[in-house]
């Protein structure tokens, strides 16, 4: 098909499969979309073109591609398309992951990267990120020892602490409080309805495919997603509400996430007025969804790969050891000290991006790319987990070796198109800094505090890597592992 001319005849389209009548490609994406595409790329090259029912589609799934995309048309590419679901409650109109390319994203933008993505504030919040992963810490030695003393076994659902603590640190920076602790009964029901909104905004709908079904809702998703995302926006508003009447103007406070978007009157540019109270709701929300599984679940693939390779395991903890130290936590500005669990990061986030496709692109106007043409309104993937495992920029691309990265000033900012985990060009990651900085002291934490080891039936070669899809890839098997506290002093 390489070539061919598709559509009116005269534009020279991407090449793809050829699909189904009305149906188009919708069967040819199977059940994990990353893997099939990157099987398509063998045939028909790195840039693709499906038929997602009524949705054109355009997938890149080369590093070459990438860089021809974020550095010459991320202007044209830079809109998002949205998934139905999320329409729901007007949450695309507040959203800054899923919003369209306007003046109020361009200004919520500039907002959300002045106090995410500068190092001044990030380093503000150092405290509060310390404290959420010593809770973690804790809490997982208090199960072990809880565990023990019932003669049950200490291993313990990684993820689940994982995800607690992500959860936290967001919770801390839009409102200054931990929403999981054992208070909090509304914290805990948010934390179980955004886990059904993951799920609702996870699932292939065919509403998105054909526009027509848009009312039918035939598979019921619009309809659980309406009903869990109401009770997620009532829950936010509730807490909102109360760190309102908790914080009175004037008062002595750190300022968190909340206070900058009640006090922004308008930038002068792009918009000129408070941002509704409503918006404000949704996009605190939208940050749990961005920042709390994706960041958990690199966590997990890390510590399951290091499980995988004993030796590595080893090089981390005697970097740390030397780094920081037998008789103290680990702290963020040992972070550029640890240039292995840096490596370390890096490779995992090679093998495993969470969002192996990027948030959907969508094209703004017809654009010549690579020589092909591509409709307006065309949706646009970047499979960054084939690039990752392209065997034409990595050398034996399957195998997990930090060392790769070592002396290599390749790293997952946006600038090197071979490694893309938080995306590129004007909608890159916008928490990329802080996801950053909570992964990486993360992991230096659980591994400074504690020796892990895999239950008595695993062994490296069977610890299960198979993936599970939904709004981030995660671990289909939870990683289980067992923690030994390290004969030393930690946690403060
Ligand atoms: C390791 C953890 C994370 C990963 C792998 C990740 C990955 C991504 C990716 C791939 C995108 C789309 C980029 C593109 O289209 O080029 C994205 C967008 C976004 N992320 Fe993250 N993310 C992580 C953590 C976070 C955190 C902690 C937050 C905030 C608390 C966050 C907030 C967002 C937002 C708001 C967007 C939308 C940006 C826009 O459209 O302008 N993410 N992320």
């Amino acid at each position: 098909q390489n070539g061919k001319k598709w559509g009116n005849g005269t534009k020279n389209l991407p090449p793809g499969p050829p699909g189904w009548p009305l149906l188009g490609n919708i069967f040819d994406l199977g059940t994990v979309a990353h893997q099939t595409l990157q099987e398509l790329k063998l045939k028909y090259g790195p840039v693709l073109r499906l038929r997602l029912g009524s949705m054109e589609t355009v997938v890149i799934q080369s590093a070459k591609a990438a860089a021809e995309l974020f550095k010459n048309h991320d202007a044209s590419f830079c809109d998002r398309k949205c998934l139905d679901v999320l329409t729901s409650h007007n949450f695309r109109d507040g959203s800054l992951a899923v919003g369209q390319f306007s003046p109020y994203w361009r200004m919520l933008r500039r907002l959300c990267s002045i106090e995410m993505m500068t190092n001044k504030r990030i380093n503000e919040t150092a405290s509060m990120r310390r404290k959420c992963i010593d809770q973690m810490i804790r809490s997982i030695e208090d199960n072990a020892v809880a565990a023990n003393a019932r003669g049950e076994s200490i291993a313990v659902n990684l993820p689940r602490y994982l995800f607690i603590m992500a959860f936290n640190v967001v919770g801390n920076l839009m409102l200054s409080q931990d929403l999981l602790d054992s208070q909090s009964k509304e914290g805990y029901e948010f934390f179980q309805t955004l886990g059904k909104i993951l799920v609702w905004a996870g699932k292939p709908n065919v509403a998105d495919f054909f526009p027509f079904f848009k009312w039918l809702d035939p598979q019921g998703l619009k309809k659980n997603m309406l009903k869990d995302m109401g009770r997620a926006l009532e829950i936010i508003e509730g807490f909102v509400k109360e760190r309102i009447e908790k914080h009175k103007p004037n008062e002595e406070k750190a300022k968190d996430f909340l206070d900058t978007l009640l006090e922004f009157e308008g930038d002068g540019k792009d918009w000129q007025e408070k941002i509704p109270y409503e918006k404000i709701i949704i996009i605190i929300m939208e940050m749990f969804v961005a920042g709390s599984e994706t960041t958990s679940t690199v966590i997990e693939w890390v510590m399951a790969e290091l499980l995988r390779k004993p030796e590595a395991m080893r090089k981390v903890k005697e970097e740390l050891n030397e780094v920081v130290g037998v008789n103290r936590n680990a702290e963020e500005s040992d972070i550029e000290k640890l240039p292995y669990l840096q490596a370390v990061l890096k490779e995992t986030l090679r093998l495993h991006p969470p969002v192996p496709l990027l948030v959907p692109r969508n094209t703004i106007q017809d654009t010549n790319f690579m020589g092909y043409h591509i409709p307006k309104d065309t949706q646009v993937l970047v499979n960054v987990w084939a690039i990752g495992r392209d065997p034409d920029s990595w050398e034996d691309p399957l195998s997990f070796r930090p060392e790769r990265f070592l002396g290599s000033s390749i790293d997952y900012k946006g600038q090197n198109f071979e490694l893309l985990p938080f995306g590129s060009g004007r909608r890159i990651c916008v928490g990329m800094l802080l996801a950053q900085r909570i992964v990486l002291l993360g992991l230096a934490s659980l591994i400074h505090c504690f020796d892990w080891e895999l239950e008595k039936d695993l062994t490296p070669e069977t610890l299960d890597m198979r993936e599970r899809i939904g709004i981030s890839v995660r671990k289909l098997v939870p990683l289980n592992v067992i923690p030994k506290r390290r004969p030393r002093k930690v946690t403060t």
